[in-house]
Parts: C-alpha cells; structure tokens; sequence
C-alpha cells in the first residue's frame, strides 16, 4: 500500500485537530506560538522525504559514527548508548536504529531506544536534538527513514492504515499547551475523544469526563471556556482529555513549558499521582532537569539524534559520562556547548 507522505497517517482525531488549528481554534498561542505547526509535521518536509513506503527496516547491529554520512569521528564519543535496563521490565516502546532526516537536516540519526512499560519515563535533552521528532514516530504521525519503531511488539512504519487508527488509541498525548478547542466548554473538550471514537452514551460519558476532570484538579470547571483557564489549568484539561480514552501509553509534550516552578512541580506531583493510580508508560519530554529529579522513573538523553545514556533515573543522576552529568546538572563546562 503506497502512502503520499507522513501526512496521510494522520487519524481522522489529528485531522480534527489540524482542521481545528486551521480554523484557529485550538489553543495554542499563549504559551508556544509555533505550537500548532507541530499539528502539521509534514508542514515543511522537503518533497524527497515524503515517498515512505512501508518496508522492513533494515537494522545495523552496531551503529557507528562512519555509518552516518557527515559525521565526524568524535562526534558521538560521549554516546556510549549504554542501556542499563529496567529488571524484569518489558518496552513498551522500541526505537531500532532510527534514521529521520528533513531535507539535509538529519535529526534521527540511529536511534536506539526503550521505553520501558509500567515507568514515567523521561526524554531529555538540548533544544532541537529531535524529542518531539521521537514521540511523533510512537504515534506514527512521521515514518522514519530507516529503522523501526515498535509498540508494544508491533512495527508501527509498517502498519496499514486500519492497524495504525487501532494502535493510536492506545496512546494519550498532552500536547505543549493542551491542544483544546477554543470554541468548546472544558466539558466538551474532555468528552470529544470519547464522543468521537467510541459509542458510549452520554452518561456514561458524563461519568469518565467528570472522574478525568476531578482528577485533575478541575472538578468544578466543567462550563469554563479555555480562554478563561490559566496555563496551568489548560494543561491539567489536556491531562484530563488525554485520559479519558484510558491510554496503556501517555506521552507530554513539555508538559512544563510555560508553567511556573510552583506549578510545573504541582502537575508533576500530579503526573505521579495518576500514574500511580492508573499504570501505564509514560514518556515525558522536557528541559526541566528539576521535573526530571521529581518525576523520571527512567531517563533517556538524547543528543545528535542519538540516545548518550538510558536507564533508571537514580543510575543517570549517578553517571559518570561527562555529557550526562553536565547536562543533568546544568553547568556551562562540559561537552556540550552553545551549539
Ligand atoms: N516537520 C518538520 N519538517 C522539517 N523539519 C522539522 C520538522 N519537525 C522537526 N523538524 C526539525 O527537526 C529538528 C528537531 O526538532 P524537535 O522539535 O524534535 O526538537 P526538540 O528536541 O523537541 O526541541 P525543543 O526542545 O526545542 O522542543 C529541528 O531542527 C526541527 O527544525
């Protein structure tokens, strides 16, 4: 089955988002001006990116810095890759040698990574080293170039189409600003998932959207219109709606971006809280090395399209790799410069 390009992937939910966005209706513009072109992500993919087929991947066992066209020898000497894994923990997610290049701009460059199941797990890394580019493969809403990405077992570049709308429901995804349409009550926003793919009644739709809505915090806020809520609460309704559809898989977006630190370490203690009452992967992509300290069960440092070090938090805030302590504890001396 041939596709066009990445975009074709979206789901008819994506579809509304992005129409939404198109419209200007989702919320976006306070706290992340280019936000809403994350809803578009082939927006400026270059033509020669955009003929993916589905394919079986080749996977290189050993990945080395020659294997990348343009890559200096030095330039992965901090990336030992090292994995230490979570005992008796299964992925839920896996990257296998990941290739994702936009034009010359070679963002993915043989990502090896696993999002152990049942942890909040947390990307970290610089600006513009390819997070967000890394959760939109989980979903399948970018194919990559080379290399596989698996869910729960599952090739999800080699999805038909159907299998990919199905395996979408297992993920929950809290967008940088919550993604909420402006022209709909907090009710409806956190009922829309439920309303649009499932056949619940609404009553039953009333249960889940009032427990999601307690839950976070916003019980009593069921008729507020987004452009009456603060930051903070916004994300909290993104949390809410990205719940309701009771995902094995949540993913934010830099879910503190924007947020004071009393409230970024309030909707940490929340992400804990519902983790802990509901299970589940969490993957969680920041700058925040406070959030991480608070909230990472297991961290992942991505630099260069490339994962330096993962494994259990306690064991990353204990590395002794120059690039991982440097960045884990924010000092300006290190490998890592204003590049
Ligand atoms: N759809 C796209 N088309 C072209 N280039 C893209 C696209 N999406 C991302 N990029 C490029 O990929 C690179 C990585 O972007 P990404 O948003 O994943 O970074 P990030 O690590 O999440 O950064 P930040 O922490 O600043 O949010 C950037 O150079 C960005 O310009």
């Amino acid at each position: 089955m041939s596709r066009d390009s990445d975009k074709d992937r979206l789901d008819d939910d994506q579809r509304d988002y992005a129409t939404a966005a198109e419209q200007g209706d989702v919320m976006g513009e306070i706290d992340d001006p280019s936000g809403e072109k994350d809803l578009y992500p082939e927006a400026e993919v270059e033509p020669e990116t955009r003929a993916l087929e589905p394919r079986v991947s080749v996977v290189s066992e050993q990945p080395d810095a020659a294997a990348v066209p343009g890559a200096d020898e030095d330039e992965f000497r901090w990336h030992t890759e090292a994995r230490h894994a979570v005992e008796g923990v299964e992925d839920a997610v896996e990257f296998i040698d990941v290739h994702k290049a936009f034009g010359r701009n070679e963002v993915l460059r043989g990502l090896n990574l696993g999002i152990p199941e049942g942890k909040i797990s947390m990307i970290l890394g610089p600006s513009g080293t390819g997070k967000s580019v890394c959760i939109k493969h989980m979903v399948g809403l970018l194919y990559p170039d080379q290399g596989d990405i698996l869910v729960h077992g599952e090739s999800v570049p080699n999805m038909v189409d159907d299998d990919l709308f199905e395996m979408r429901k297992k993920f929950g995804v809290l967008f940088q600003d919550g993604a909420l349409f402006g022209s709909m009550n907090l009710y409806d926003n956190v009922a829309f998932p439920l309303r649009q793919h499932t056949d619940k009644g609404e009553e039953e739709i009333a249960d889940i959207v009032n427990r999601r809505l307690r839950e976070v915090g916003l019980g009593s806020s069921n008729d507020k219109m987004p452009n009456e809520l603060s930051g903070g609460m916004r994300k909290r309704a993104g949390f809410a709606r990205a719940l309701v559809l009771d995902p094995e898989i949540v993913l934010f977006d830099e879910p503190d971006s924007g947020l004071d630190p009393v409230r970024t370490a309030l909707l940490c203690e929340l992400i804990k809280e519902v983790h802990a009452e509901n299970g589940g992967a969490y993957v969680v992509i920041t700058h925040d090395i406070a959030s991480a300290r608070r909230v990472a069960e297991f961290i992942a440092v991505l630099w260069r399209g490339r994962i330096v070090e993962s494994g259990p938090a306690r064991d990353l805030f204990a590395s002794e790799n120059p690039f991982v302590r440097q960045f884990l504890s924010g000092e300006s001396q290190g490998p890592l410069g204003m590049e």
